[in-house]
């Protein structure tokens, strides 16, 4: 079977620390992933490699089938779609928006780019009507609001029409609304058969759009556990990953999690 990601025993070492450790994890076609974890536990580590962007210091990563250190990475890239904090900082704020997401084709279409040109544009124009963000096409990127960008970046991780998609907290600084508007538009990709393979990092199981399959819960660099969502989605998993005592709760197709209530003391006053 070729898997769309096939990290094995997978270190990544920082000064004194593994900042990654020995992680394994498989991926196939149709799945849609979520990495939970505390801060600091790794993820957006994991998340570069997967994106093939960062090598692992041990360990072996395959990726769309290519092994990460005897592969091109340049074309390898444009096949993965990542949307991340880091990399919107570096979109200029006076960028129009419907160039910050047609010029994630640029990479791919090469030479071809004048013959492509209009349906590039158009597939730009759609994506954006896509996040419900068609109306801001000229506006500048810099005047947009957190969840306006967060839903043109995705269009844009989508352009290159990638086989692999990878969200780093798409849902961070959101507000209620915005949380909600986001996690139904990924919840449509979920459910579109058409879509990439998915993998979203967060730090909130009320993040985790329906349809979503499976979760990886990391721990100190490493993977706590991981697999279908409603087997490692429970108290006593989620508990040890962000180490306090958590009550999870699955609400229709949505996910909550809170502290652990105390139990009632048994016994009372006598008297
Ligand atoms: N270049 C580096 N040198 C040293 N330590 C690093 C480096 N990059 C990351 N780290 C550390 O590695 C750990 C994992 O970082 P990573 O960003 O992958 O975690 P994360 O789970 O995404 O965290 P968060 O939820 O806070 O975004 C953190 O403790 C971080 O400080």
């Amino acid at each position: 079977m070729t898997w769309v990601l096939d990290l094995q025993n997978v270190t990544v070492r920082r000064g004194e620390k593994n900042i990654v450790d020995d992680v394994s994890w498989r991926i196939a076609e149709g799945e849609r992933w979520v990495v939970l974890g505390r801060n600091g536990a790794g993820k957006t580590t994991i998340l570069q490699i997967a994106a093939g962007r960062l090598h692992p210091t041990s360990g072996v990563a395959e990726i769309l089938g290519s092994r990460l250190g005897s592969v091109d990475v340049f074309e390898l890239r444009p096949r993965i779609g990542l949307a991340s904090a880091a990399l919107a900082e570096r979109i200029p704020a006076s960028e129009r928006v419907a160039d910050v997401v047609l010029t994630a084709s640029y990479a791919v279409t090469g030479r071809w780019r004048e013959s492509y040109e209009e349906l590039d544009e158009k597939r730009a124009a759609d994506l954006l009507e896509a996040f419900d963000v068609g109306h801001l096409a000229d506006r500048r990127f810099g005047t947009l609001s957190e969840g306006e960008r967060k839903r043109v970046q995705i269009a844009r991780a989508l352009m290159t029409d990638p086989e692999l998609l990878l969200l780093d907290e798409p849902a961070a600084g959101l507000d209620l609304g915005g949380r909600e508007e986001l996690v139904g538009a990924l919840a449509e990709l979920a459910a579109d058969p058409g879509s990439p393979v998915l993998v979203l990092v967060t730090h909130h199981v009320e993040e985790i759009p329906p349809g979503f399959t499976h979760v990886m819960l990391m721990q100190d660099g490493g993977v706590h556990s991981g697999g279908p969502i409603a087997e490692v989605l429970t108290n006593e998993n989620l508990s040890a990953a962000f180490g306090l005592p958590l009550d999870v709760t699955q609400v229709g197709d949505r996910w909550t999690a809170r502290a652990a209530q105390a139990a009632p003391r048994s016994g009372g006053h006598s008297g």
